[in-house]
């Protein structure tokens, strides 16, 4: 039906044009040379070409409405295909309508016809239609066969199946190509459009700003418009009127408007200044907000490099170009229409003459803007590339030195560099093609504006001061014109870059915390139902299976297994990172999520395998999160508590002692205990300990204990570790294997289980004792599998840490045994 009325109206619309152009042929007395015509054709008197240009127009509509009438699944898809010729030709059918206006203008004195005029209109009007119904007759969609489907015949399936297999045959279902490719363009249109009006809905606050901005662009343009028009005027008042009081009037009025404008330019440049910067700052803050916001598991998956270009380059590239680009925008609307009318004031010949570029003009710009935005997008993700490589190198300096990779991660840096500078290069060509096309068009109007002005000039119908009046319009008018389409490409740019940044900024993030729980008292216990759990980053890898345990409150409880069985992964479900897959993660048996963030995170204080330090003193970094209520006694408590007193007294600063970027400044241990010293300081209900005492040697981490265990009666401490002295210290040892709880139990249980737990010491032992002898220890069954009665009792528990049987090496990853045996305590559980 609705293909019906698109063909329908197609014909109608082209017979009308037939009509219509025929009647005001015959009514411009034609028809009665109409044969003669013919054979003493003349292109400034005859019309002839105009009415044949009717006929074509109709036959070229019949036959594309034939065809999709007939065949529409073939013809329409054809029909998409040949839009851009369609709207070439159109272009072309008008150029030719003005040259033949102007050559008519020549040979008829007195144009003031209205058959003449309405032939002129008609078909510069069909002309727009031939291409918009070109593209009605290209939005037709195939009608599918008619095939009923009839309970009542009893054969509804059968009928069904015909249909289904008809359409999988004729790929009735999918939609056909030019579908997706109409709908691709015009949805990115719309996207277009709708980034470049979002970005200008967030100079909304500086509304008043913008209103002077723009009566000042406004007092600019209407003043420049004017001087071009004084500057014939001046050269009519010496060259042809030859009278001083013309000239120096036209040059007294120049010199006015010209001061008026420097003000108002230097008032509207400002202004637009000012507001450039505060979008900057906005969308800053609102891209950071976001950021800030987003679930762990974004910061698993994107690089940090990403987000720094997105919150620098891109942020910087939006502003800039939305407020330079309105502000070109708007001055280079205003002048160039005001130009437009002058120059047709003056000459409305050369003035459509100069109209006639402009399509063509319009064509370029458009295919550049296009591909120009598309090599912009290129180069700021090549750019992030390198960003990353960069950034990924600095921040680990002291890596890739004892690597000795610095001059390959050079070349690295230079093979991202190389392809930037390959995506430039093309836009560097790109550029240039533009630049020859545009010149090139510039110069023909030109020398077609001086040949022709010339000619109107000699047979008296402009005057000189006129002539050079247009041409400093049309000289303007090109500028104009050329400043907008740099606007056009300059908000493709913006564009691109707030794409990118607006779809940051619109990420929800798959974790919110919209809990609003502030018991007044919290009891601290921690218990795991059934939790399984997988990384957004890797979602087909399940790191923990059905977990599940609890821990009372006042209990230390330490998670042992082998390295990468999930014991962290625990701590992060906590902390509240990441959210279970499935089963819930409770607190006081309420679920995490339901507790408000902040005072979760004030109960529930961890401390990390390799925790950050920030490029503030000691007492800041201390004080973390808790400026506004920490007085300097409580950041001295905390540090004493975590034994860090000592040391941070012995610095020159103390407590002012800046610790670098993320704290490279002092050692690894110090940081340790001034993390911990920032997660007591909060005074918690339940402490994360995840390898937080890996890096400090065993006097340290005996004072640190101490404290963690002489202070934290009645609270709950979690903490995963692989050193024996602190794991024996704990009420239960929960042994996580391949993200299932595999044993749980006191020390003593759990060997007595002669499990993996058992299995992991005596592995450990059997490995010492022979770095220790070079002789097979005397075990009865040295087999890891073998029963536990074969791991003697005592050298383990003597291997439980006293500060008095210590050797004096404090090496961090070394323990002692009462033997003097030295073993890694990195891999003692491994
Ligand atoms: N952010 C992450 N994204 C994807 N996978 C991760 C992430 N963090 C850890 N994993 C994976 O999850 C599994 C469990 O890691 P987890 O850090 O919990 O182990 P672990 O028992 O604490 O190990 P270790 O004792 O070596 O610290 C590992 O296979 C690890 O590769």
């Amino acid at each position: 039906m609705v293909c019906n009325v698109k063909i329908l109206l197609t014909l109608f619309v082209s017979l009308a044009d037939l009509a219509l152009t025929t009647i005001l042929f015959i009514h411009g007395h034609q028809f009665d040379k109409f044969t003669t015509e013919i054979y003493k054709y003349s292109f400034s008197n005859c019309f002839i070409d105009i009415w044949f240009l009717s006929v074509l127009r109709f036959a070229i509509l019949f036959g594309a409405s034939v065809a999709v009438l007939c065949n529409a699944k073939d013809a329409v898809p054809r029909l998409q295909y040949s839009s851009g010729f369609v709207l070439s030709f159109c272009g072309l059918m008008f150029t030719y309508l003005i040259v033949k206006l102007l050559f008519y203008s020549e040979h008829q004195k007195d144009l003031r016809q209205p058959w003449f005029w309405g032939l002129f209109a008609c078909t510069t009007v069909c002309c727009v239609c031939l291409y918009l119904l070109w593209k009605l007759l290209s939005s037709v969609k195939p009608r599918r066969p008619h095939l009923s489907i009839n309970a009542e015949d009893g054969n509804t399936e059968e009928s069904a199946k015909l249909l289904s297999d008809y359409a999988n045959e004729h790929d009735l279902n999918k939609p056909e190509r030019g579908d997706y490719e109409s709908h691709g363009i015009k949805k990115k249109a719309n996207e277009k459009r709708s980034t470049v009006l979002r970005l200008l809905s967030y100079t909304a606050p500086d509304f008043i700003l913008l209103i002077i901005a723009f009566i000042a662009l406004l007092a600019t343009s209407i003043g420049e418009i004017f001087l071009p028009l004084f500057t014939g005027k001046v050269i009519d008042g010496i060259v042809v009127n030859k009278d001083y009081n013309e000239f120096t009037h036209a040059i007294t009025v120049m010199a006015l408007i010209s001061a008026g404008t420097a003000l108002t330019s230097g008032l509207r440049g400002t202004l637009f200044m000012i507001v450039m910067a505060r979008l900057n700052i906005r969308i800053r803050n609102c891209l950071y907000s976001s950021i800030a916001s987003q679930d762990i598991g974004f910061f698993d998956c994107t690089k940090t490099g990403d987000i720094t270009s997105r919150l620098t380059s891109d942020t910087t590239v939006m502003s800039d170009s939305i407020a330079l680009n309105l502000n070109v925008f708007l001055r280079n609307s205003v002048k160039s229409i005001g130009y437009l009318v002058l120059m047709f004031k003056l000459s409305w010949q050369l003035t459509i003459v100069t109209l006639i570029m402009i399509p063509l003009v319009a064509v370029v710009a458009k295919v550049y803007g296009k591909y120009y935005k598309k090599l912009s997008r290129m180069v700021q993700d090549t750019l992030a590339l390198a960003n990353n490589v960069a950034e990924e190198t600095l921040s680990s300096m002291k890596t890739v030195r004892s690597f000795a990779h610095e001059i390959k991660e050079t070349a690295k840096y230079a093979d991202k560099l190389h392809d930037t500078y390959l995506v430039k290069l093309k836009e560097a060509f790109a550029y240039g093609g533009f630049v020859v096309t545009n010149r090139f068009m510039e110069l023909t109007i030109d020398v077609i504006l001086l040949f022709y002005g010339g000619h109107l000039v000699l047979t008296d119908r402009l005057t000189p001061g006129n002539l050079i009046s247009f041409i400093l319009y049309n000289l303007e008018l090109g500028d104009a014109l050329e400043s907008l389409e740099a606007v056009y490409t300059g908000l493709m740019q913006a564009a691109g870059a707030a794409e990118k940044v607006f779809e940051l900024m619109d990420r929800e993030p798959k974790i919110t915390n919209t809990g609003r729980l502030m018991p007044g008292n919290v009891q601290g216990q921690i218990e795991f139902k059934n939790v399984s759990f997988t990384y957004p980053s890797r979602p087909d890898v399940c790191v923990l299976k059905n977990v599940t345990f609890k821990a009372s409150p006042g209990e230390v409880i330490a998670l042992v297994g082998p390295s990468g069985g999930g014991k962290s992964t625990c701590v992060n479900l906590i902390e509240h990172f990441y959210e279970p897959t499935s089963g819930s993660i409770l607190l006081d048996n309420i679920p995490i999520q339901q507790y408000d963030h902040e005072y979760l995170h004030n109960k529930v204080a961890m401390v990390g395998q390799e925790p950050i330090l920030y490029a503030r003193s000691i007492r800041e970094n201390i004080a973390y999160a808790m400026e506004n209520h920490c007085t300097f006694d409580k950041v001295k408590h905390a540090a004493v508590l975590a034994n860090a007193h000592k040391f941070i007294s012995e610095l020159k600063d103390g407590y002012d002692t800046e610790v670098g970027e993320k704290g490279t400044q002092i050692s690894g241990g110090q940081k340790q205990r001034i993390a911990i010293a920032r997660a007591l300081i909060r005074d918690p209900i339940v402490l994360l300990l995840d390898e937080a005492t890996s890096a400090l040697d065993s006097e340290s981490e005996y004072m640190v204990q101490q404290a963690i265990y002489g202070n934290l009666q009645n609270r709950t401490v979690l903490i995963v570790a692989h050193r024996l002295s602190t794991i024996e210290k704990a009420n239960r040892i929960i042994v996580i294997d391949k993200g299932t709880v595999a044993e749980q139990g006191s020390h003593l249980d759990l060997l007595a289980q002669n499990g993996l737990y058992a299995q992991l010491v005596q592995r450990q032992l059997l490995s010492t004792n022979i770095t220790q002898d070079d002789e097979p220890p005397e075990l009865t069954n040295p087999n890891i599998n073998g029963p536990i009665t074969s791991v003697p009792l005592n050298p383990i528990n003597q291997l439980a840490f006293s500060p008095d049987n210590n050797s004096d090496d404090d090496s961090e990853s070394f323990l002692s045994s009462p033997g003097g045996i030295t073993f890694s305590v990195g891999s003692y559980l491994m």
